[in-house]
């Protein structure tokens, strides 16, 4: 097909949508995916008068995206890529010298996560461990008051076998680690929580999650109202992700020298730990926040969207504890990332050049064993994000926050 042919397509599709005779969605049923998303370029350019050439120069494909990722294509959006690093990391699975891939659109934050990565690396790498794994979803169901809650919950707790049998059978690489049942009043919350492998598993959770549902209805008083509770909690703050854990519950920590801290940052350990004190810890006390943190979802976000993760979780992946002690010889750190939902299979991670970024963390794909490259992606993130807090943490101490931003932000 020429590009005029294309284009003669494209404008026939958009004149039956203006005409009533499709709707934006139903394009797909008539040409594809390119054509369509061409068509419906054209119909905005008309009704806003916006030009959409770039929008229109996208690089995956867009049969693919239409099936998995997206709906009414109409294109791609890009964002500028940076990179920091090396930055050491001492993992259970990560075990390298990482360049992170940083997605972002504010200046002065690859500068300072890389000033972090090379601090970190200058002062031997840092520690990561992933200390559990739980990818959850939670129905609500209805009964008729507490004793026919606590009768559901009794009957869960004997019967998690059958649900865990029903649920697997749905996957083959998720398992179902325990449910947790909650009644409130006439109200019953399962918490079902998966080892989702490298997926992040959403998905699969779900899936998985739908079939034990309808185990419960057969064989217990309790009608399911929906199949997520929001007590999951998928992509809102809640405190049961940041004590729990959702996905991934990732540390990390490094022990700095003391003069590789006045060297790197121009200030002394005990002031990066006056400002943590203050800041993350009393600060976000009396903010009541969950976040105990400077910017960890900095780093979150950019490596999310750098590598096709839900940019949604990082709600999730802001549930990050910081802390900072000031000791003899040097500055001892760690963030505590409770709920971090990464995969490497799956979901955004398999466009283009998200699986590139992935492939510059060595990442991309299914791990062997299973779940060791997810493992790996959420140790090099909070490794990452120990980078930032500590650049932050020095830029305030110092104050460079500002004129840091007017000199590379603006
Ligand atoms: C901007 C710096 C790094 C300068 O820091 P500096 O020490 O003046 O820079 P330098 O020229 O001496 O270089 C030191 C290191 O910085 C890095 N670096 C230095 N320049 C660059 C560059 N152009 N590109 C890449 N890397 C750069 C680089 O790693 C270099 O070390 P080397 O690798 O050479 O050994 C520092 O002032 C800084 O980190 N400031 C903090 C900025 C920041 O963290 N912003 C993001 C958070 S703001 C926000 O969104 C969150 C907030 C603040 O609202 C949350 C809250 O409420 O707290
Ligand atoms: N459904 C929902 O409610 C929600 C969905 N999402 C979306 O879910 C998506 C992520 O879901 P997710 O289930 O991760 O992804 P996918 O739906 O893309 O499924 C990933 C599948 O890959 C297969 N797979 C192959 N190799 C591996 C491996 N090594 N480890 C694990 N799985 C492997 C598994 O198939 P099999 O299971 O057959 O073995 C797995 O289910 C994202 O697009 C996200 O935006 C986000 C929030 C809510």
């Amino acid at each position: 097909m020429t590009d005029t042919d294309a284009d003669a397509d494209a404008e026939a599709l958009a004149e039956r949508v203006r005409e009533g005779d499709l709707r934006l969605y139903e394009l797909d049923d008539h040409a594809d995916a390119a054509t369509a998303a061409a068509a419906r370029r054209r119909l905005l350019e008309r009704e806003t008068g916006a030009a959409l050439d770039v929008t229109g120069d996208y690089a995956f494909d867009p049969e693919s995206a239409a099936d998995a990722n997206v709906e009414n294509l109409v294109g791609g959006t890009q964002l500028p890529l940076g990179v920091a690093g090396p930055l050491a990391v001492d993992g259970d699975a990560a075990s390298d010298s990482y360049h992170l891939p940083l997605a972002t659109t504010e200046g002065a934050l690859v500068a300072s996560i890389n000033r972090g990565c090379s601090a970190i690396t200058a002062a031997g790498g840092a520690n990561a461990r992933v200390t559990k794994r739980g990818m959850t979803r939670a129905p609500v169901f209805r009964v008729a008051d507490v004793t026919e809650g606590a009768e559901v919950a009794r009957w869960v707790d004997e019967n998690v076998e059958e649900l865990r049998e029903t649920a697997e059978a749905t996957t083959s690489h998720g398992t179902l680690e325990d449910v947790t049942h909650y009644v409130v009043g006439d109200n019953v919350y399962l918490r079902f929580a998966y080892d989702t492998a490298d997926a992040m598993g959403m998905n699969m959770a779900t899936i998985a999650t739908r079939a034990a549902c309808e185990v419960v209805e057969a064989e217990t008083p309790a009608s399911l109202v929906a199949l997520s509770g929001n007590l999951c909690a998928d992509k809102k703050p809640a405190a049961i992700n940041a004590v729990e854990g959702r996905g991934r519950t990732v540390t990390a920590d490094v022990r700095v020298p003391r003069d590789v801290v006045e060297e790197r940052f121009g200030v002394a350990p005990e002031a990066v730990a006056e400002v943590n004190t203050r800041k993350n810890l009393v600060g976000s006390a009396k903010a009541g926040s969950l976040g105990f943190n400077a910017h960890a979802a900095n780093v979150v976000a950019a490596v999310f969207l750098a590598t096709g993760q839900d940019a949604a979780q990082v709600v999730e992946g802001a549930n990050c504890i910081t802390t900072v002690e000031a000791r003899e010889g040097e500055l001892y750190a760690s963030v505590n990332l409770a709920s971090l939902e990464v995969g490497t299979v799956g979901g955004g991670t398999t466009l283009p050049t998200q699986a590139e970024a992935l492939d510059v963390l060595g990442v991309r794909g299914g791990g062997d064993p299973a779940g060791s490259n997810a493992d790996e992606l959420a140790e090099v993130i909070a490794a990452g994000a120990l980078a930032g807090e500590l650049s932050l943490l020095a830029a305030l101490a110092s104050r460079h926050l500002s004129s840091a931003h007017e000199e590379l932000g603006r």
